[in-house]
């Protein structure tokens, strides 16, 4: 290319980028008609037009750069995509529809897991009513389990029975859903002194009840409630119960409950802490005599009358549930964030550290000291994010940002292999362009990944 056409390009892109800063749709069309290969580049400012677009608020002129499958993941030199500078300018709209999942036939979304409201957490959506002031109700509560409109799941070895169906796409995609039961078809189950039986809570009601409805007919139009059971019954045979094809009891938890849907993730959340928490404790940890199950699977109470757990309230009695810190640690330069690997972590993949919160201890007390037990890192501030049950079995991740104050990194070798400091950009090709050559982060389901894109999608750098 001569000087002279290459100049000529230049005043092309020029004129592009400033038309795409206006708003200028039809120059911005025109232009691009022409000389296609500009709808990615940047000039002396470093800045694509799209970044031009969504500085200024121009939502349709970043609508059409999307149609025509700009690189919306593209960064300028203070590694700020298109989004972050939407975002930060104001530009809802336009961040909105940056961060979107998808438009037809273009890119996928730059916030996967779009499906999830803003600092929700897969397995923590309360899609039932839990009614809690129910469980003592021990008249209701039997009325309840016999009734047509009950919902059973049913849960063998603490996994649930799920159905599996393969998704229409190209690339086969599972799709799985709980199977639910009605009285008639576990009625029997429930009489055998082995199976524990969960009251899970009420359908919450879409439109809340309408006015010309008398009391009477509201109490007997109350929505369904939800019962979990788990049952030593052989797998097999319980499977056969099922009206439904391609039904199992999923092996692996950590890997196969990520498939539900966020609602019923939910439940499963619940039930699965509650029924693992009586399988663990079937015996009274202050005595060790029997115990019984009461208010609908959240108490066990010791049989034996001169036990100490029958005088005041005592935590045996009551579901435990084990908090757990999980931090996405900053490098001091605000733009690298570590990540570590457990030795039976896939190959490629880093996470955020995590570890039990200890007796004694504050949140942030747990994320600095086991940031550097893990890693040698020393942490100075601590941020808290967001939260998620994590029911494998019963623990509370508490998602953390916190900021490094050292960043030699000295990994245990025990418990972490590996720890490194990851740039920003790295993250970005890894989670929204799909780039697995360097690494790889967990599933969008888990809040380590929540964690990282929380991060990305702060204006780290304004
Ligand atoms: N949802 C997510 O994104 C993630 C979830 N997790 C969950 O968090 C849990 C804790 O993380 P780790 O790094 O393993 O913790 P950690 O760094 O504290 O080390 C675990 C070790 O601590 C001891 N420990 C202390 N208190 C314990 C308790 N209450 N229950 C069991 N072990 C206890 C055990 O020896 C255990 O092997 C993991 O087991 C995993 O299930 C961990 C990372 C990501
Ligand atoms: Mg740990
Ligand atoms: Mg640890
Ligand atoms: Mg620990
Ligand atoms: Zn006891």
């Amino acid at each position: 290319m001569t000087s002279l056409q290459l100049s000529a390009k230049e005043e092309m892109l020029e004129k592009f980028l400033d038309a795409a800063a206006r708003g200028d749709l039809s120059q911005v069309s025109t232009v691009l008609s022409n000389v296609p290969s500009l709808l990615n580049e940047t000039g002396h400012s470093g800045w694509t037009a799209l970044m031009l677009a969504a500085r200024n608020g121009h939502h349709h002129v970043a609508e059409k750069l999307l149609l025509l499958g700009c690189d919306r993941f593209s960064v300028n030199s203070s590694s700020q995509t298109a989004y972050d500078i939407a975002k930060f300018w104001g530009h809802r709209h336009i961040a909105g529809l940056l961060g979107r999942a998808g438009l037809p036939g273009v890119l996928p979304g730059v916030l996967p897991g779009a499906d999830l409201h803003p600092h929700e957490n897969y397995f923590s959506r309360e899609t039932l009513d839990r009614q809690s002031g129910k469980r003592t109700d021990k008249v209701w509560l039997e009325a309840k389990q016999s009734d047509s409109e009950t919902v059973y799941l049913l849960f063998s070895n603490l996994s649930p029975m799920v159905r599996t169906q393969q998704g229409g796409g190209s690339e086969a995609q599972t799709d799985m859903k709980l199977c639910r039961f009605r009285y008639e078809e576990v009625k029997d189950l429930l009489l055998k002194p082995s199976t524990v039986t969960i009251f899970l809570g009420m359908e919450k009601t879409k439109n809340p009840s309408s006015s010309s409805s008398s009391e009477k007919t509201e109490s007997l139009s109350e929505p369904p409630v939800w019962f979990a059971i788990n049952t030593d019954e052989d797998a097999a045979a319980l499977l056969e119960r099922c009206r439904e094809k391609n039904c199992s009891f999923p092996r692996s938890p950590n890997r196969d409950l990520l498939k539900l849907s966020e609602e019923e993730a939910g439940v499963v959340a619940q039930a699965r802490s509650v029924l693992a928490w009586h399988s663990r404790y079937s015996f009274c940890p202050t005595c060790g005599g029997a115990t019984k199950m009461e208010e609908g699977g959240y108490k066990r109470s010791c049989l034996n009358s001169g036990c100490r757990s029958l005088q005041g309230v005592h935590n045996t009695c009551y579901p435990r549930v084990d908090p757990v810190v999980i931090m996405l640690v900053i490098h001091p330069d605000g733009n690298q964030c570590l990540l570590g690997r457990k030795k039976v972590f896939p190959v490629g993949m880093f996470s955020c550290l995590a570890g039990f919160v200890e007796p004694g201890e504050t949140l942030e007390e747990a994320v600095r000291r086991e940031t550097e037990e893990e890693s040698g890192v020393k942490v100075g501030p601590v941020q808290y994010v967001s939260c998620q049950p994590w029911p494998m079995p019963s623990n509370l991740m508490v998602g953390c940002l916190a900021a490094a104050v050292s960043t030699d990194i000295k990994v245990d070798g025990n418990e972490i292999e590996e720890a490194r400091w990851f740039p920003r950009q790295q993250l970005i090709d890894s989670l929204f362009r799909g780039d697995r050559s360097v690494f790889v982060v967990p599933p969008r389901q888990t809040i380590a990944h929540q964690l990282v894109r929380h991060w990305i999608c702060m204006n780290s750098n304004l």
